[in-house]
């Protein structure tokens, strides 16, 4: 999949004249979206990505707009957004919500060497150390209220086994987050390999901010480690997790909260993309025809992480 809205080239030819990108020469749709509709347009000055927006949840667009040009203006790695000739991001387009973005160079890595896992390390830094500073709010929503609220859904589904796991581990995370404040800020949410884009060791763009919110920035760095540094078995790569993490920590140092809730944030970002996967499958199926990712991948992440505590902080280790 999937271009759920097909657009013509004089469609997008006359779209193009509200900016100053020059005239359209290539219009291609691109096929690995599953949410959106993407296209990648080549004009005179350059290459872009046309977004027609599909799934509801505008309300939120206005938000991931000025996340944007805010990590943009700060020089982070992220595609700000078009603004045409009135200073206007957000535009409509096939009567869709539409935004154009600069294309971002490069690939996806699947498996991240360690000048690839520092560039995110440090991206990430930078962008936490700014994003505290974002006045835009958005509520996570995959937060410890939405695993306690869903997770009843998908119970009659798991072994007996994985329904206790799955319900203890819960209830440890209520106790140990109860009470507790930690350091927030804007954070993207989902960043997993296949959102970043590499040209060979250097780190060409974060894409698809569309989970961003704000909340405890150690919830992002959980989300990153458990899907780069985690080998085929599950098990914590250790180059891979001290290259990201050194990176890190040389912007943002962990709080000592922080330090101590990290194998508890871990597990439970684990679950998070254990309980969202299922969900996918038995609960919330999506309307297009795609492949679900495998909830197994996470339900075997959490049990590693229960299983052997994370390495030392590699600033600790110094
Ligand atoms: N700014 C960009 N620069 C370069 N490529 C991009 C950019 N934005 C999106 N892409 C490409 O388009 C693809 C789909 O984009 P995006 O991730 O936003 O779509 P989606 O429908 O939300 O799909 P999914 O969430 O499953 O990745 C990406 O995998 C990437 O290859
Ligand atoms: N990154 C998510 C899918 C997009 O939200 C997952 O791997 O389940």
């Amino acid at each position: 999949m999937a271009v759920f809205t097909p657009l013509s080239d004089d469609q997008v030819a006359e779209f193009l004249e509200r900016y100053t990108v020059g005239r359209l020469q290539t219009l291609k749709g691109v096929p690995q979206g599953t949410e959106n509709s993407t296209f990648f347009v080549t004009t005179e000055q350059g290459e872009w990505v046309l977004t027609l927006f599909e799934q509801g949840g505008f309300e939120d667009l206005p938000f991931f707009v000025d996340l944007l040009d805010y990590l943009a203006a700060r020089r982070l790695p992220v595609p700000g957004p078009v603004h045409d000739r009135d200073g206007v991001a957000l535009q409509r387009l096939a009567g869709r919500p539409a935004l154009l973005f600069p294309r971002m160079p490069g690939s996806h890595p699947s498996a991240p060497n360690l000048a690839q896992c520092a560039a995110l390390g440090d991206a990430l830094g930078r962008m936490h150390q700014a994003s505290q500073h974002f006045t835009g709010e958005r509520a996570n929503p995959r937060d410890l209220d939405w695993l306690t609220r869903r997770h009843r859904e998908v119970l009659p589904f798991l072994s007996g086994d994985d329904q206790a796991l799955m319900s203890r581990e819960i209830a440890d995370y209520t106790q140990a987050f109860d009470g507790i404040e930690l350091p927030s800020g804007a954070i993207h949410g989902d960043l997993f390999r296949d959102n970043t884009l590499y040209d060979g060791d250097r780190l060409g763009g974060i894409i698809d901010f569309y989970n961003g919110c704000t909340g405890e920035l150690l919830f992002d760095l959980a989300i990153v480690i458990n899907d780069w540094a985690s080998d085929e078995t599950g098990d914590l790569d250790a180059d891979r997790y001290e290259a990201i993490l050194g990176a890190y920590l040389a912007h943002r140092p962990l709080t000592g909260q922080e330090r101590e809730l990290w194998p508890t944030m871990l597990r439970m970002t684990a679950l998070r993309y254990w309980l969202s996967r299922l969900l996918v499958i038995h609960v919330d199926p999506p309307a297009h025809d795609i492949t679900p990712h495998d909830p197994a991948r996470f339900r075997t992440l959490l049990g590693k992480r229960l299983e052997a505590a994370p390495p030392g902080f590699p600033d600790a280790m110094a």
